[in-house]
């Protein structure tokens, strides 16, 4: 396929050793990782998904946690789109396990993630997105997500409650307190059923990016469910998050 990259060979697709006979068989489940960013907020230097965190690129700790995980069949990067940032991308995941892919990304988060899906062979059923930028995310919220798509929902993501009081503003007067018991920070990787995710990007708008997947999703109208997320999938964004992050790494060692 004209701008993919595959790492290796297409597996035969699962058959599912529990599936009743008569029963189709479950297809795979993809996961899509935009790291075609630039890490602006994080300062001068390589993109962010690039950028080192214990030794190892952001983008090679996010990806070596999903190939590892029992609920997923393949991976498909969207890289920085210049040649040299897809030629880095490819290289790095040369030296992982699994079924790893990469395209190059686009503009906005949105362009990056509708460029992967684009690229996603046609026996995924299941479409997980998942920044880059979450590179210590545990095993388990993937699990969770998986599970919660294949138990019928058609699009999960993981939340925390939110712990600070949130004031909404005008300029720098406060005009009212907001009710956090309703409000959740939400975090990747998001579950969909692959139809799902492709008529939510094929319903979106490239002028106006959501700056997630179910975003586009509550934008048809469909229901998104909320699965429990967890402290350490945060998103590496500002310079105090890669302190953060390479304490919570020495931690795990
Ligand atoms: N054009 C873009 C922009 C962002 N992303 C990815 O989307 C994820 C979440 O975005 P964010 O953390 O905001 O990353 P950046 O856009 O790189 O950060 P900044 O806004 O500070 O530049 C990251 O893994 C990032 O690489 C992407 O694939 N393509
Ligand atoms: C998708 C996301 O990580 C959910 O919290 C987030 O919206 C991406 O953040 P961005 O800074 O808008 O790229």
């Amino acid at each position: 396929m004209s701008g993919v990259v595959s790492m290796s060979t297409d597996p035969a697709p699962e058959t599912g050793s529990g599936t009743p006979a008569g029963a189709a068989a479950p297809g795979r489940v993809a996961v899509i990782v935009p790291a075609a960013g630039k890490g602006e907020r994080l300062g001068p230097g390589a993109p962010k998904a690039l950028r080192e965190l214990g030794g190892l690129p952001l983008l090679v700790h996010a990806v070596r946690t999903l190939v590892a995980a029992r609920s997923v069949d393949l991976v498909v990067v969207a890289a920085p789109p210049d040649p040299q940032g897809v030629a880095e991308v490819q290289r790095l995941l040369a030296d992982l396990p699994g079924d790893t892919r990469v395209v190059a990304g686009g503009t906005s988060r949105q362009e990056s993630v509708a460029l992967a899906l684009a690229a996603l062979p046609a026996d995924c059923d299941v479409v997980l997105v998942h920044d880059a930028a979450r590179a210590l995310t545990p095993v388990e919220v993937i699990g969770a997500v998986v599970a919660a798509v294949r138990g019928g929902a058609g699009a999960v993501i993981p939340v925390l409650p939110v712990t600070d009081t949130v004031k909404a503003v005008d300029g720098d007067l406060v005009t009212a307190t907001v009710d956090r018991s309703t409000l959740r920070a939400v975090q990747t990787p998001q579950g969909f059923t692959r139809d799902i995710l492709a008529k939510a990007h094929a319903a979106a708008d490239p002028a106006a990016p959501a700056t997630d997947d179910a975003g586009l999703v509550e934008a048809l109208g469909l229901p998104v469910r909320t699965v429990p997320g967890h402290a350490e999938a945060f998103k590496i964004t500002t310079p105090f998050d890669l302190v953060l992050a390479e304490a919570v790494l020495r931690r795990r060692r």
